[in-house]
């Protein structure tokens, strides 16, 4: 039995508009957690949509050897965690309501003690104690974000698929929480897919990144090792650095935001169908 995460010639897109075409992920381990990346509009969110089934794709999204596509709904919502971009909702909901509700909708065969095991568990990973009792129409965005973040693991998906899931979080709360995520990753043994900008974020908590570019997947494996400024250069459009901090991690210093024009700039690139 195979285990870990293949993504098989994925192709999704809208109508009309295709976005990705052909893009394959070899097995990704138990335990591994992977920074999707690349510009603006190369499709992060479309590929984590597809995977998370909630966008028509062809193809195949193989997990621990089963294709999802032919699970049952509920089953597939019970293995894989989405957390969308957009913020969860202002409801009067007060946060621990809405991580209930996640474990009934997804976890519906756990005891009642078992969940609320799974509740404070998780609230104490992220740091949430102090919101677990808040509305949600009364907490910040960046609140917001994390509370729907907890939905997203407290169910133990076997696959969490986070879409920016620090984009409204300060410094601290950033870092805070891809440790979290990673800890529970590696210890549960899950596969984590996260989509973000921020590639020092990548090269910090990712043991993988997959960069996305021309409708396709540009480069992916180790960040330290795929993250090269003439990777940036061909992804971005940028002269960028990559050098050691007085800490000894790598830092990504974007230097040349180059014209859009420029040969080596993903911009002069369109996607394929
Ligand atoms: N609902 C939709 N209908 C039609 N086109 C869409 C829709 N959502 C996204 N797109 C298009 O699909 C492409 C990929 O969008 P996607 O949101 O996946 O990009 P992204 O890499 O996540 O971008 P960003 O970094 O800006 O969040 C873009 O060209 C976008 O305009």
């Amino acid at each position: 039995m195979s285990t870990g995460f293949v993504l098989d010639q994925l192709s999704a897109g809208y109508p009309g508009r295709p976005v990705l075409s052909g893009v394959s992920v070899d097995g990704i381990p138990p335990g591994t957690l992977v920074a999707v990346v690349g510009p603006n509009a190369v499709g992060k969110s479309t590929l984590l949509k597809a995977i998370a089934g909630l966008r028509p794709a062809q193809g195949r999204v193989l997990l621990e050897g089963t294709d999802l596509a032919t699970l049952p709904p509920r089953e597939r919502l019970r293995r894989v965690g989405y957390l969308p971009q957009a913020l969860p909702q202002s409801t009067s909901l007060v946060a621990y309501e809405t991580w209930h509700s996640a474990l009934r909708a997804g976890r519906s065969e756990w005891s009642a003690a078992r969940r609320e095991a799974a509740i404070e568990s998780v609230v104490a990973a992220l740091g949430l104690q102090a919101l677990a009792l808040r509305r949600l129409d009364e907490l910040s965005g960046g609140q917001r974000q994390m509370v729907g973040l907890a939905q997203a693991i407290v169910r133990a998906p076997r696959l969490l698929l986070l879409d920016e899931p620090t984009s409204a979080l300060d410094l601290r709360w950033q870092l805070q929480v891809l440790q979290a995520v990673r800890a529970l990753v590696q210890q549960q043994g899950t596969v984590g897919l996260v989509a973000v900008h921020d590639l020092n974020l990548a090269l910090r908590f990712c043991q993988q990144v997959l960069v996305l570019g021309g409708g396709g997947v540009l480069a992916a494996g180790d960040p330290a090792q795929v993250l090269t400024p003439a990777l940036l250069q061909r992804a971005y459009g940028v002269q960028a650095r990559v050098e050691r901090c007085s800490l000894g991690n790598l830092l990504v210093l974007a230097d040349t935001a180059l014209p859009l024009d420029h040969p080596l700039s993903h911009t002069t690139t369109t996607t394929t169908s």
